[in-house]
């Protein structure tokens, strides 16, 4: 009865078996945690997805800013980009069967007993894990709803860049979406910084990596995003689980009981098919 998380698979679906074989996932005794980001730059996310889906209730999922961005094109609240790798899913058959689940999965997910929780980005400082939940509910709320669509559209943007509870409607809503899954530096009153993409020490002037301001309770928080971290964080607090597959790196599965890591290198590196494009 083990638990596992992975980071961000983002269709390097090979990569995602042999890990999966590695650590003997047994889908009717273990439990999978994914941290977002199942789709895009990567060449097999249709498979990925359905893969996922059959897990049922052995896998408890997050939504990274990719799978949020799948959900926009698909349901024509956004056009394709042309880095965008997920158009097997937009022609599958099963389209719409396979977005309605992934409308249906959390922004954040928690285990109190184990005091785990993860989420695709990270949990800024400025938040307690309690009231996260509360706010990762409002978006869960609005993707299951009849506004799914007008959120998705109006989802993407930077502003407004710091959360106050006296937001409201799409600010609100796409405040809370960015620091679930797209937050890396922010500031000490918990102003995002959308720039800078690179490793830790890299920090624009009066910024941080997110989980390196100190906060208050002693739940462990997975998250993925990251790739440039490749698994590394400073805070024994936070577990990195973007070991950068699809960038050349590694596919990681995180034993959640045991903190032992596993993984398979990867086959397909982004950047190279780019560069032989
Ligand atoms: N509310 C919203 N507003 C706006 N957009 C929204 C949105 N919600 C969803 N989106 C969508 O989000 C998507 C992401 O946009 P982008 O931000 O353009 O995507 P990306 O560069 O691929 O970043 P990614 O999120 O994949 O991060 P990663 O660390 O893996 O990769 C980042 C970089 O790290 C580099 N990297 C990887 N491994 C590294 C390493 N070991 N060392 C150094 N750099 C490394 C890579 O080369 C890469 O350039 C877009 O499709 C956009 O439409």
């Amino acid at each position: 009865m083990a638990i596992y998380a992975v980071g961000d698979i983002q269709g390097c679906y090979e990569n995602f078996c042999c890990l999966l074989d590695e650590i003997k996932f047994d889908s009717s005794n273990d439990t999978l945690w994914v941290a977002g980001d199942l789709v895009n730059r990567g060449p097999d996310s249709l498979k990925t997805v359905r893969h996922i889906k059959s897990l049922g209730k052995s896998a408890r999922v997050v939504l990274g800013n990719h799978d949020l961005h799948l959900l926009a094109v698909a349901r024509g609240a956004q056009s394709r980009k042309r880095k965008d790798t997920f158009g097997d899913i937009l022609d599958a058959p099963d389209v719409d069967e396979l977005m309605d689940w992934l409308r249906h999965q959390k922004l954040m997910v928690r285990d109190k007993t184990r005091k785990i929780v993860m989420t695709h980005a990270g949990v800024p400082h400025i938040w307690k894990i309690k009231q996260a939940k509360r706010y990762a509910k409002e978006i869960e709320t609005v993707l299951k709803s009849d506004d799914c669509d007008a959120f998705l559209k109006e989802m993407y943007g930077n502003t407004p860049k710091m959360w106050c509870e006296s937001l409201a409607g799409m600010e609100r809503l796409r405040v809370i979406t960015n620091y679930f899954t797209r937050m890396r530096f922010i500031d000490e009153g918990g102003v995002l910084d959308f720039d800078s993409k690179l490793g830790p020490l890299n920090a624009p002037p009066g910024y941080k990596p997110w989980y390196a301001f100190t906060r208050n309770g002693s739940s462990k928080i997975i998250f993925g995003h990251w790739a440039a971290l490749e698994g590394r964080v400073s805070n024994p607090q936070m577990v990195a689980v973007d070991t950068g597959c699809v960038w050349g790196g590694k596919l990681t599965a995180v034993n959640l009981e045991t903190w032992e890591r596993t993984s398979c290198a990867c086959n397909f590196d982004e950047r190279a098919s780019k560069d032989n494009q």
